[in-house]
């Protein structure tokens, strides 16, 4: 009926009081037409009953407020989806929001609202994600809210929110962000896998997961409780440490007298002895391996040339001697930049105590020196002695994938012609390696956007193949669908499976999934505390798909049929088991398939950054 247009116009002028063109720039928001006949700008509705299912009004300079009484008065109960992001919209969201109550998404996230988040909201039970971050609120989070069930996305940081955290049930929530707001007091117990960066900035929240304990309080038994129960819990935890280190050093022992005792007849028991049957020790010293640089003298820890024409001449002490910058430190250890006179750049990973012996590394690299693949950046120098290994790249002067997608241009300039072109050579780059070194069991074991690196000509490579196996062990709780379905037990990547072996060459394909799903979205694989491939197939299965495509993708001239193809890949491949994902060879054709489709179509953009270099 005519009322419920009237208030329906009324909504939309009060988000831009300021621009009467509004009603002339052809959004059809008008008294005289049917927002389901005449397609409403950023309005959907059900196709059987025809009532507004959705407002997606993003990022259009709307600089009034939200009217949550006349929308939700005008559109009841049958609103699912109501978007404002990244407007300048200012005011606070009324009470009157209650009226939607059947609203599951609610997107507010970029604007200028302030004041109090409403208690009416916790009367929205069905509310499933929510996103006010980056906007002025204030006042405490209405405890209501933290009750709501089946809730799967709270984000509320960069806000000014304080008082106390409530109790949410995180173990069933996939992004929770309530950081750098003014929250204080404890962080209750709330189960999940969400991790300090959830919570940071705010000064005066206290507990875990962040670095900073909460002083004792007496005036709750219950908290008393908690803290000598966390007390108790950290003198066993240290009783078992000093068990184990006692342990550790008994054994040493023991095995260090046995070794001392020389047998009869056998002059060489310290010496190792190969598979083969040959003399480690001497393998490493022959002319397949050029030390240039002895550390140990004695030893074969050497500085070792892989690359004749990129590393001629180089030595141990010139990397020691040459002013170093620090581009990172990673998970297995540091990255430094190094500058030698007359020498390309080079970038050299300095790994502490890795765990692997000196020749079972040796021979690692050796036998990635015999598969190489032109977009797989190859060691040109590499030292290895047991505490310490140096590894020795030329430097990629263009950054990593990560930077790119996530860095400040947020992938604005990365065209969805080029993320393809990107996806093709790098699984096909995979699959060579995997089929190269699958006897010798060496896959790349660790592969995240980082690793994904562009040189001076911005063609993509992938870097640290087979560097070391980190000890990151086999998922048990998987992500995919059937997963999801199981309502406990829900796991981060890399949670400990004492008991199943771990097929590494499925985890890359995994782990490749993960990048072209954070080529496809936008998002990093652990933002917000998000499991990117979980969220993903949560969205999909709800039937969003179209919502989790990065925005800056969504331009003229990018396919939206092939970009789903490429999503249906990236779901194979982070499928719940090992056994259901594809491998690195199938991907590489499934993917080609989509560029030949792509290219085809003749509206493949080159791969193209805008400016001199990629700023990050
Ligand atoms: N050859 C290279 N040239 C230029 N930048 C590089 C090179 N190799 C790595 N980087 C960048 O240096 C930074 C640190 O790299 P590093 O490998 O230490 O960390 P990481 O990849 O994040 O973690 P991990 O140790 O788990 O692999 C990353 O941003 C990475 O993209």
């Amino acid at each position: 009926n005519e009322d419920f247009r009237v208030l329906l116009v009324k909504f939309m002028q009060t988000l831009s009081p300021y621009d009467p063109l509004v009603s002339d720039k052809g959004w059809g928001w008008n008294t005289t037409s049917d927002p389901c006949d005449n397609g409403w700008k950023g309005v959907s509705c059900d196709v059987g009953p025809r009532m507004v299912r959705k407002v997606v009004l993003d990022k259009l300079n709307f600089t009034g407020t939200l009217d949550a009484g006349s929308l939700c008065s005008g559109v009841g109960s049958s609103l699912f989806v109501l978007s404002l992001t990244g407007n300048q919209l200012t005011g606070g969201i009324p009470q009157e929001i209650a009226g939607c109550d059947n609203l599951n998404h609610l997107y507010l996230s970029g604007n200028h609202f302030s004041g109090e988040l409403p208690g009416s909201l916790s009367l929205i039970k069905g509310l499933k994600r929510f996103d006010v971050s980056n906007n002025n609120f204030t006042g405490e989070l209405p405890p209501g809210l933290a009750e709501i069930s089946g809730m799967k996305s709270f984000l509320a940081q960069n806000n000014r929110i304080s008082g106390n955290l409530p109790k949410f049930d995180l173990t069933h929530l996939e992004e929770f962000n309530v950081s750098n707001n003014e929250l204080s007091g404890p962080i209750p117990q709330m189960g999940g896998h969400f991790r300090a960066n959830s919570f940071l900035d705010n000064p005066n929240l206290c507990g875990k997961p962040l670095d900073k304990e909460c002083p004792p309080t007496t005036s709750s038994n219950s908290t008393s409780k908690d803290w000598s129960i966390d007390r108790y819990l950290i003198y066993a935890g240290y009783a078992f440490i000093g068990l184990v280190i006692i342990t550790i050093i008994i054994l040493k022992l023991v095995s260090n007298m046995r070794r001392r005792k020389p047998k009869v007849g056998d002059e060489n028991q310290n010496v190792a002895v190969g598979e083969d049957g040959s003399n480690k020790a001497d393998d490493l010293k022959t002319s397949e391996y050029r030390s240039q640089y002895s550390m140990e003298s004695g030893t074969s820890s050497a500085l070792v040339i892989l690359d004749d024409d990129l590393a001629k001449d180089l030595k141990f002490e010139d990397l020691l001697r040459a002013p170093a910058e620090l581009l990172g430190r990673g998970s297995h250890g540091s990255l430094y930049k190094v500058i030698l006179n007359h020498r390309a750049a080079l970038a050299v990973k300095r790994i502490k105590g890795s765990g692997i012996p000196n020749d079972e590394f040796t021979r690692r690299m050796h036998s990635l020196n015999k598969v190489r693949h032109r977009r797989v950046l190859p060691a040109i120098a590499f030292y290895s002695s047991n505490q310490e290994k140096l590894l020795v790249y030329e430097h990629q002067p263009n950054g990593s994938l990560f930077k790119l997608l996530h860095g400040s241009e947020n992938g604005k300039n990365f065209t969805w012609g080029s993320r393809l072109v990107a996806a093709t050579s790098m699984a096909d780059a995979l699959a060579y390696m995997h089929e190269g070194l699958r006897e010798d069991g060496i896959a790349h074991g660790n592969l995240k956007s980082t690793d994904i690196l562009f040189d001076g000509d911005k063609e993509a490579f992938i870097s640290e193949y087979g560097l070391i196996r980190p000890e990151k062990e086999r998922r048990i709780e998987p992500y995919g669908p059937k997963s999801l379905k199981k309502k406990s037990g829900s796991a981060p990547k890399g949670r400990l499976s004492p008991t199943l072996p771990r097929d590494d060459f499925k985890e890359d394909v995994y782990d490749f999934g993960v990048i072209l799903l954070e080529m496809l979205t936008g998002k990093s694989a652990t933002h917000n505390g998000l499991d990117l491939a979980r969220w993903v197939n949560s969205m999909v299965r709800e039937e969003w798909t179209g919502e989790v495509f990065d925005r800056a993708l969504l331009d003229k001239g990018t396919s939206e049929e092939r970009m789903v193809n490429l999503l249906q890949v990236a779901i194979k491949c982070t499928s719940a088991s090992a056994g259901d994902r594809p491998d690195m060879s199938q991907v590489s054709k499934m993917i080609s398939a989509i560029s030949e489709e792509e290219e085809k179509s003749s509206i493949n953009s080159p791969f193209s950054f805008t400016g001199d270099s990629v700023s990050m």
